[in-house]
């Protein structure tokens, strides 16, 4: 069905994989839309902002860490009609970040295997962006 007014929002989420190959998943806080489900670290992409830059800067915010951003690799995207509005998110594999990962908002976080990200209760918007992640990285 075509609908005619949808509100899009712009996402931009990483991949970050360690040098064992896994990904870091963080849990969404309790409160929020979506709380307890895990996720790749991200968030909404600010007016004039590139989509690297925006991954950059909250990646930051959330992990404190400063990440290459001419390293970002684009992966996938979601694309995603949630019920109040559409999700447009494309995932960049991250190899390459300077500073430790640290839970700046109090989120739970945790590497896995990227064969093992379907055992997480993961947003509706996130399972495309599975098979992409073990194709690459097994
Ligand atoms: N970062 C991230 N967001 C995701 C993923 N999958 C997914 O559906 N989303 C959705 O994309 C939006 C992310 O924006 P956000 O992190 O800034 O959202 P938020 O609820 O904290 O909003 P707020 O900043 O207005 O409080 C949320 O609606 C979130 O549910 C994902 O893997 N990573």
């Amino acid at each position: 069905m075509t609908q005619s007014s949808t509100r899009l929002v712009l996402v931009v989420a990483a991949a970050l994989v360690d040098p064992d190959g896994r990904v870091l998943l963080a849990q969404r806080p309790a409160g929020k839309q979506l709380a307890g489900l895990w996720e790749f670290p991200g968030g909404k992409i600010e007016p004039g902002e590139r989509p690297e830059q925006a991954l950059a800067r909250e990646l930051a915010e959330e992990l404190g860490i400063d990440a290459c951003v001419s390293c970002m690799q684009p992966l996938a995207f979601a694309s995603h009609a949630y019920e109040d509005f559409h999700l447009l998110m494309p995932l960049f594999v991250c190899r390459r970040w300077d500073g430790m990962v640290v839970a700046k908002e109090g989120q739970a976080l945790k590497w896995a295997r990227a064969r093992d990200l379907r055992n997480f209760p993961m947003p509706p918007a996130d399972a495309p962006l599975i098979d992409p992640l073990v194709a690459l990285l097994g």
